[in-house]
């Protein structure tokens, strides 16, 4: 692998790889974009198979993350930080190594909680560093407003496909009942939607179907319902040439990233097959509008607000996608680059004097 052309390729500003050999922390930051502001992104921790997979996972997600805060009309760049460990390798002094390394970044890059995070991982890495947003105490952890989020696009969704207003009497297959599959859950029942649900924890199953009268089926069965909505909410790579064929679902929403195995093949199976795929960095941008939020005065209803930027960016996908004949993610993809341009535009309008000269302390937005 050439790391630069890998690295520059998927157009990175700074990967970092943070060690030490105390703890045996190996993490990796990667910072994708930050014309648009501070580089934002919450903290998976993973027992990769190779490091190589690792910094791929980092690259691609971090890449998302920017593409998720311009489609999302956030002022915030694109981060995403991995950890390489096992889930029962974590401990305190490893959580504590990774927080200094994000406090050298002094809020260049600003995380979170994310896969295989609790809350109390958290506050371990917030000893050392104040550059943490999301915790539950602040203000209530993202996942109930990703779901939001994703319940609103979705709507937008079903408006384009088939101009229905709502979710009342359509079915949805959920995969995954973590903290955004069981908000989602409750969401669409109170719309009225038939749900089927699949978890690898049947404690989480158990309450679905308790609460809401949710169809339980087995992990490997969830891509073959028959329904009108999948949602995946657990895992990346879930869209790929071995589930595609099996989907009867005619629309795709769902909070997981990543969700594409291989971005342009497999937008395209979905193109060819008529199915309507919500790229997934624009649908589940409601956790990172709410930390931002966090960070700037938090006010409920002006978050509320903000998710609309859901739909309409959805709206606009879905419109030049048709109108351009391209993928719905190549469609995403050229809406988030114009906004990302455009910021770019109006930052060396803002920075270039009368005589067209760029004052060189302003170039660089970090
Ligand atoms: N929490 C948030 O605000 C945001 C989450 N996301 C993404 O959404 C996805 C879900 O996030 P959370 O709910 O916070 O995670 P979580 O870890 O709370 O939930 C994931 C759930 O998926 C289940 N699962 C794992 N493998 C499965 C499989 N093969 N089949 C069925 N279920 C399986 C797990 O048992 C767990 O219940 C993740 O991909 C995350 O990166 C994206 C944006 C924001
Ligand atoms: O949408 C994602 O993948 C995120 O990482 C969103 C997010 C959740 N919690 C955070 C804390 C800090 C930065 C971003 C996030």
């Amino acid at each position: 692998m050439n790391l630069f052309e890998t690295v520059t390729g998927m157009g990175h500003e700074q990967v970092l790889f943070c060690h030490d050999s105390a703890c045996n922390l190996r993490a990796i930051i990667a910072i994708h974009n930050t014309s648009l502001g501070t580089a934002m992104g919450a903290t998976r921790l993973w027992p990769y198979a190779s490091e190589i997979d690792a910094l791929w996972d980092a690259l691609r997600l971090s890449r998302g993350m920017t593409y998720k805060a311009a489609c999302a009309n956030i002022p915030v760049g694109g981060a995403k930080a991995v950890i390489i460990a096992h889930p029962s390798d974590k401990n305190k002094e490893l959580l504590r190594a990774y927080g200094r390394f994000v406090n050298r970044l002094q809020g260049q890059f600003v995380t979170g909680q994310d896969v295989n995070l609790s809350p109390e991982d958290v506050r371990e890495i917030c000893h050392e560093t104040q550059y943490v947003v999301g915790q539950e105490e602040k203000s209530g952890g993202p996942a109930p407003v990703t779901a939001m989020g994703v319940l609103l696009g979705m709507e937008a969704a079903i408006a384009f496909r088939w101009q229905q207003e709502n979710l009342e009497g359509l079915r949805v297959a959920i995969q995954g009942l973590g903290n955004v599959g069981k908000h989602l859950c409750q969401y669409l029942h109170e719309q009225g939607a038939k749900l089927t649900v699949c978890d690898l924890d049947r404690a989480k199953t158990d309450d679905i179907k308790r609460l809401y009268g949710a169809t339980v089926v087995d992990s490997k069965d969830i891509y073959h319902q028959e329904v009108e909505i999948f949602s995946p909410c657990a895992l990346g790579g879930v869209l790929n040439s071995s589930t595609i064929p099996k989907i009867k679902a005619s629309i795709i929403a769902g909070a997981a990233n990543n969700q594409l195995e291989d971005e342009r093949l497999h937008s395209k199976l979905l193109q060819e097959k008529n199915i309507l795929y919500c790229p997934d960095y624009v649908i589940n941008a409601g956790g990172l509008i709410n930390v931002y939020h966090e960070m700037n005065g938090y006010e409920e209803l002006k978050v509320f607000q903000h998710l609309n930027n859901i739909s309409d960016s959805l709206e606009q996908i879905f419109i030049r996608a048709k109108n351009q004949e391209m993928t719905n993610h190549q469609a995403a993809q050229s809406l988030a680059e114009e906004r990302i341009q455009q910021a770019k535009t109006r930052f060396m309008q803002k920075t270039t004097s009368s005589n067209g000269q760029v004052f060189p302390h302003f170039i660089q937005p970090i």
